[in-house]
């Protein structure tokens, strides 16, 4: 089964901006990536790859998983972003644009070889029509990678496609890196909002990541994180339900029941106990 570790709101957090380094400290995302990647200009990449470790490394943030984004492997800083991020030993290593199983196998090896603990893990982003495609076998490809992210900014330039609200264009790849995921027992996060001072629009789009079964969202702006954390968790009345699918169901014994007027079999019960261990998981 997927690992039960709540993910809801994960921040991205530009790794040349010192304010930002620090402002995370007290920010209630459920993880950071600090990034070396889109947000770091080539001429600071050096310095924000220094800083980002030491940051990762701090234990300054608390019980959130902390995460550096790596610069793509067909990139001049990849090699010695892995190195770095290895010895500094953050939660995982988030790779952009991983297109097969050999990369993320040369992903592993790399990070053995830098003397990465057991603990950091590898979250492969996914954001290319050819991830799309090898969504599963990328998925499979490592025990060490225990997350897929979205990365809909650069799948919707690579498909040439609009973004519109609903983001028809975009559910097709949505919709089988999911299903490679759970196919692999892995988690998943849906990509990025560009529009930080469209709330409303932003809480549309939770809704139908957590509809489609994201376990949580990638962010870019502080603001986003409440609401995140809100729509992700499991409601008063999930919870409630939930309670009383289970209570009704022991108290049958088994077979079939319902709850409010609906059949309720043992996968239900199985749902309604993900839905209260994630409930108890958010609290602490
Ligand atoms: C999007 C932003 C550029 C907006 O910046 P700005 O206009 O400065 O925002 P505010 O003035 O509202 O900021 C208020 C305060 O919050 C701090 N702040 C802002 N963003 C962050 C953050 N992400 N983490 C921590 N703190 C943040 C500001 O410093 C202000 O603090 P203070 O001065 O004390 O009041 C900006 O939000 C931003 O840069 N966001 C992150 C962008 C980023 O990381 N992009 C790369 C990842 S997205 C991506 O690549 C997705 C994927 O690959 C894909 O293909 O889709
Ligand atoms: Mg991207």
């Amino acid at each position: 089964m997927t690992e039960l570790k709540p993910r809801r709101s994960v921040l991205y957090m530009p790794g040349a901006n010192e304010r930002a380094l620090e402002k995370a400290k007290t920010i209630p995302a459920d993880a950071l990536i600090l990034d070396l990647e889109d947000a770091v200009a080539p001429d600071a990449k050096e310095a924000a790859r220094e800083r980002v470790c030491a940051a990762a490394s701090s234990g300054a943030y608390g019980t959130r998983e902390v995460t550096i984004r790596v610069n793509g492997l067909d990139t001049e800083w990849h090699d010695a972003d892995l190195r770095a991020a290895a010895s500094a030993g953050p939660a995982a290593v988030v790779v952009p644009k991983v297109n097969s199983a050999a990369e993320v196998h040369n992903i592993e090896r790399a990070l053995e070889l830098g003397g990465a603990p057991e603990h950091t893990k590898i979250w492969a982003m996914v954001e290319t029509p050819v991830a799309m495609l090898h969504a599963e076998e990328i998925a499979a490809a490592s025990e060490r990678l225990t997350v897929l992210v979205m990365g809909t900014n650069d799948l919707a330039k690579e498909l040439h496609a609009e973004f519109v609200p609903g983001r028809g264009p975009l559910l097709g790849g949505l919709s089988l890196c999911l299903l490679a995921a759970r196919a692999t027992g892995k988690a998943i996060l849906d990509g990025v909002y560009n529009d930080v001072k469209d709330l409303a629009g932003f809480e549309e789009e939770c809704k139908q990541g957590r509809q489609y079964g994201f376990d949580g969202k990638t962010l870019i702006h502080p603001g986003q994180v409440e609401p995140c954390n809100r729509i992700f968790a499991p409601s008063e009345e999930e919870i409630d339900r939930s309670r009383r699918i289970i209570e009704a169901f022991e108290k049958a014994g088994s077979g079939v029941v319902t709850v409010d007027g609906r059949m309720i079999e043992n996968l239900h019960v199985d749902n309604a106990r993900r839905v209260l261990a994630l409930a108890e998981a958010v609290k602490s």
